[in-house]
């Protein structure tokens, strides 16, 4: 009987120029250390069923219910004797990639029980790595498909293979997708307006701009541009630590793109108050992230903050209702336990197999990142990721 294992992947945020990607512009998306986890456990052959990985037929389950049944049709094994439990730390219809992550999540553990990947482990070589990861990152695009219609392929790109892409649209075909795998591991504060917000409506708002006003509306889409190609020459070389100027160049980068996107009117109020606590309390850099008008807004960290400062904004935060996520950017792409058995462990479960109990009883993102994390505050050992080559940024 094969072991219970476990998957994971992480959402991704739109670091750089979302808006000015609809017209050719270069943006860079990275990968965040939010995550979904797929738990798959093996039934004994009495209990011979196949159970969807949604225990609430929700409607907002239906789409990626859709993207399991036909990935599970397409790859799924002859011998229906799983449970496929999914729970997430991802906040949903936020513009932070929740469905490609989960696509990418069923797309490794079926290819996985079929046999058709290789590792990872550590001395496999990058190439063969990545012809994994590319293999996982097709089949997702698939699912994606079934949830979003005609999705660009960028965030199940980046929640395969970790890290941070330039995206850049391309009129005559397929978005060029360059993997920058020199990106840093960078902390993040994610703050979610909750405010819901529609892609789409953001785009024909900037659509609609761009036809009144010409010639403004492409000067400022220009200067968006840049910013991406100005943020991207510093990755190859840049001591991002602290230590050096690197931090606050993109740290203006940042506050300049963001400003940009305001004057698009692709902003909200609530966005803007979230910037307000952040500069009042001097911590660090704000932009929206993704199409604006509600969702997320991302802040990088200066060197050297105070925790209780912190501590004190988070609070502030709270109070207004909004939703926060010390995150990590840059984060880790697919990634696999196998067995799904605790390695580490300070509370005597060392050797103990993480069950379908336990994982669905895990309280809230709190509970999953204790349990099986591999995110900001918990990283539980034993998880491995297909690692590329390093390209040369
Ligand atoms: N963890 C999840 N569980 C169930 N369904 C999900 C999950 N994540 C995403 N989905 C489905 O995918 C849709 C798109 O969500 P998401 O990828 O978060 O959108 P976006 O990144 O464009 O904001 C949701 O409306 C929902 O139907
Ligand atoms: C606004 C845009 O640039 C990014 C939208 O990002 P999201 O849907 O919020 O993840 C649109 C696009 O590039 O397709």
């Amino acid at each position: 009987m094969a072991p219970t294992f476990m998957v994971s992947a992480p959402g991704k945020a739109i670091v750089f120029d979302e808006h000015a990607a609809v017209y050719g512009k270069p943006a860079i998306a990275a990968a965040i250390s939010l995550r979904s986890y797929l738990l798959v456990a093996t039934l004994s052959k009495s209990r011979r069923r196949v159970e969807a990985p949604y225990r609430e037929a929700a409607k907002i389950h239906i789409k990626s219910a859709t993207a399991f049944l036909y990935l599970f049709l397409s790859l799924g094994s002859k011998s229906p004797r799983f449970i496929y439990t999914l729970r997430s730390t991802i906040p949903i219809g936020a513009g932070l990639g929740s469905s490609a992550s989960v696509c990418i999540c069923l797309s490794a553990a079926l290819l996985l029980q079929i046999r058709a990947l290789s590792g990872p482990h550590p001395d496999q070589p990058p190439k063969e790595a990545e012809i994994q990861i590319e293999h996982i990152n097709r089949w997702a695009f698939v699912g994606e498909l079934c949830i979003h219609g005609d999705p660009s392929g960028v965030d199940n790109t980046v929640a395969a293979g970790g890290k941070a892409v330039l995206f850049q649209r391309n009129a005559s075909g397929p978005p060029s997708v360059i993997r920058l795998t020199k990106f840093p591991k960078l902390p993040l504060l994610l703050v979610d307006t909750q405010q819901p917000r529609s892609t789409a409506i953001q785009v024909e708002k900037v659509k609609t701009l761009k036809t009144n006003h010409p010639e403004i509306t492409e000067m400022i889409l220009d200067g968006i541009g840049k910013i991406a190609t100005s943020a991207l020459e510093l990755i190859p070389w840049a001591d991002f630590s602290g230590n050096s100027d690197a931090l606050g160049h993109w740290g203006t980068l940042i506050s300049m793109n963001h400003g940009f996107l305001v004057s698009l009117g692709v902003s909200h109020p609530r966005l803007e108050r979230i910037r307000e606590l952040v500069d009042y309390a001097n911590i660090g850099w704000t932009k929206l992230t993704g199409a604006g008008g509600g969702g997320c807004a991302i802040t990088l960290f200066r060197p050297d903050i105070e925790e209780q400062t912190i501590e004190e904004l988070e609070r502030k935060f709270a109070a207004e209702g909004f939703q926060i996520y010390e995150t990590i950017l840059g984060a880790d792409g697919v990634g696999v336990l196998w067995p799904a058995v605790f390695r580490n462990s300070t509370d005597g479960k060392a050797g103990e197999e993480i069950d379908q109990k336990m994982f669905e009883n895990a309280d809230g993102v709190q509970g999953i990142n204790q349990l099986v994390g591999v995110g900001v505050q918990e990283y539980r050992e034993g998880w491995e990721f297909w690692t590329r080559d390093v390209s040369p940024i």
